[in-house]
């Protein structure tokens, strides 16, 4: 378990995390989602003691990261893919990390099977890996010790769909299977689809945390029917007001209240789920005024 408690940094005058604290549970992967520049990455150098912090508290399993004897047998981390030893070869680096928790040479082999980095590619130097090599070489670098917790800075960043889906297939295992996961991304659907728990935060503050699912709930329910105009008349006559999004619509009430009102009135339903994109919307209500860029007209965020 990770346990944050009221953690403030401030450079100079700014403040880059301010007051935040949450837990991160054993058997879940939680999402650290921000917009750049939010406070995630010094968040997290804090907690494995490679930034001081200026007033509360990170506890990885009950004690301070630094108090942790061998502590890459106990929390396995990625901070930044780029940051290996750009001359060593991709197992030479995993060799010294072997030998650094006293593990047997045989563990490099494992981890390099595990996250599919070929005997060639082995003995490739890191300078010329590509960024989703670096990243599933620093992913077996902090599986390496087999630890029970997981800190993980932007592991999706470089990796290609399908690298996405088998990192999310290993995350998903390592937390079914007791794990403490946090992971931290800038981009939504990404977390959306891996992290059990959400913590959302905005200039250096927490602005939403929970389920996906307790997040969405307020987001409302989108409904498709083949009767459309029907259907519209009908949620007005119960007072809602849904608001056309794509081939439906979206109304501000739980998809039980829509699907009663619909069958009462004998419309077909071909679609009813929470809002897609609710969490989205959130997202970026929630950091609206936390943005640090503005895009100009046209540009692509
Ligand atoms: N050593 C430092 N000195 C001064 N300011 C810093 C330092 N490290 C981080 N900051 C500032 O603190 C803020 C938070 O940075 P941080 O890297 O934690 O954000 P982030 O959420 O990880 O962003 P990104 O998604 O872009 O990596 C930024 O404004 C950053 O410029």
């Amino acid at each position: 378990m990770i346990k944050v408690e009221n953690l403030t940094k401030k450079y100079g005058g700014f403040t880059a995390v301010d007051d935040i604290s949450f837990v991160a549970q054993p058997g879940r992967v939680t999402g650290f989602l921000g917009p750049n520049g939010a406070g995630k990455s010094t968040s997290m150098r804090i907690m494995v003691g490679l930034t001081k912090a200026d007033r509360g508290s990170v506890t990885i399993g009950g004690h301070d990261y630094m108090d942790i004897p061998n502590p890459a047998r106990h929390v396995g981390v990625l901070l930044d893919a780029s940051a290996q030893h750009a001359g060593r070869t991709g197992r030479e680096v995993l060799a010294l990390s072997a030998a650094t928790m006293g593990l047997p040479s045989t563990r490099v082999d494992e981890m390099l099977s595990l996250v599919s980095l070929t005997e060639v590619e082995s003995k490739r130097r890191v300078k010329n890996y590509s960024l989703g090599m670096r990243q599933r070489l620093g992913i077996a670098n902090a599986l390496m010790g087999d630890p029970q917790v997981l800190i993980l800075d932007e592991p999706a960043n470089g990796l290609d769909p399908a690298g996405i889906r088998w990192m999310r297939g290993l995350l998903k295992g390592y937390a079914d299977r007791g794990g403490t996961v946090l992971l931290s991304s800038h981009l939504l659907h990404e977390v959306q689809m891996i992290a059990d728990e959400l913590v959302m935060i905005g200039r250096g503050r927490i602005v939403a945390q929970g389920t996906p699912q307790e997040l969405l709930q307020d987001s409302g329910t989108f409904v498709r029917a083949l009767e459309a105009d029907r259907l519209v008349e009908a949620l007005q006559a119960a007072g809602f007001d849904p608001t056309p999004v794509a081939d439906g619509f979206r109304v501000e009430a739980e998809s039980v209240q829509v699907g009663k009102i619909a069958a009462e009135h004998q419309i077909t339903l071909v679609e009813l789920k929470l809002a897609d994109g609710g969490l989205e919307d959130l997202f970026l209500e929630l950091t609206a005024d936390t943005q640090r860029e503005t895009y100009p007209e046209g540009a692509q965020a």
